[in-house]
């Protein structure tokens, strides 16, 4: 019997490139190439309902068991963590995270205790602890760029793709924290039960990705 797997799939940046590798393999991704306001879709010639969610939500999901399968970024993982498998390096949604300053700053230059802004604490905290540096961590919900700018923190620990957000607006990276890419996850229940569909869909994506090169 051929259950119907449900993989949570992160909306925005890393949707798009979901569809295309998808697409590539034969699944027919109609309904989330153009999803509109609703959430979940049954793609129609192979038994899989994605659902469209926020990128820490992908894995609460995921590790609740509600969904099989899920799209996320590994920065997301860094932060979040969690019990479930990480199977496959997707290799779309390319990034890196980077501790990045204003141009010309010296921030180790210095023995006061530095301020860092992020959206991703988890991982800054890992990264300077990593270090043994003390540092005061200041959690941003987006647009982090402006907490130097506005002489809250010395650094920033932030997503860099292109670095142009960083340049324009007086910032430079000097060093990079971890790298980042869109990863396939597995619920660790559903990997026994549905082993063999499961493993369809990670052979699916695997040839998907050889296509590409
Ligand atoms: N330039 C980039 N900026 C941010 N994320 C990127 C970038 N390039 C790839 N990614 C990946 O895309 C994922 C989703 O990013 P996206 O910007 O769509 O959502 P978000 O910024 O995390 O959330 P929000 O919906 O609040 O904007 C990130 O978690 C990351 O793995
Ligand atoms: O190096 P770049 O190519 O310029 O990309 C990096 C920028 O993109 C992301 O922001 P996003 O657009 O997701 O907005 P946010 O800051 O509100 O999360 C990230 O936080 C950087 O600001």
């Amino acid at each position: 019997m051929s259950e119907r797997l449900r993989i949570a799939i992160t909306k925005g940046r890393l949707l798009d490139q979901s569809v295309e590798l998808f697409e590539r393999v034969g699944l027919d991704c109609g309904p989330i190439r153009d999803p509109g306001r609703r959430l979940i879709h049954s793609l129609p010639n192979y038994p899989l309902d994605a659902v469209l969610a926020k990128a820490p939500d992908v894995i609460t999901y995921v590790e609740h068991g509600v969904c099989d399968l899920g799209i996320v970024g590994k920065d997301t993982i860094l932060e979040k963590g969690g019990s479930f498998y990480e199977v496959l390096d997707l290799g779309f949604g390319r990034c890196r995270f980077a501790l990045a300053v204003k141009s010309g700053s010296d921030f180790y230059g210095t023995y006061k205790t530095r301020r860092v802004a992020s959206k991703y604490p988890e991982v800054t905290r890992a990264f300077f602890e990593k270090k043994g540096m003390d540092v005061d961590i200041i959690k941003i919900e987006g647009s982090v760029e402006l907490a130097p700018l506005l002489d809250l923190t010395d650094a920033i620990v932030d997503i860099v793709e292109t670095g142009a957000t960083l340049k324009a607006n007086g910032l430079e990276p000097i060093e990079t924290v971890a790298d980042v890419s869109a990863r396939l996850i597995i619920n660790t229940a559903s990997m026994k039960l549905y082993k063999g569909q499961i493993n369809d869909l990670i052979a699916k994506c695997e040839t998907g990705l050889e296509k590409e090169l």
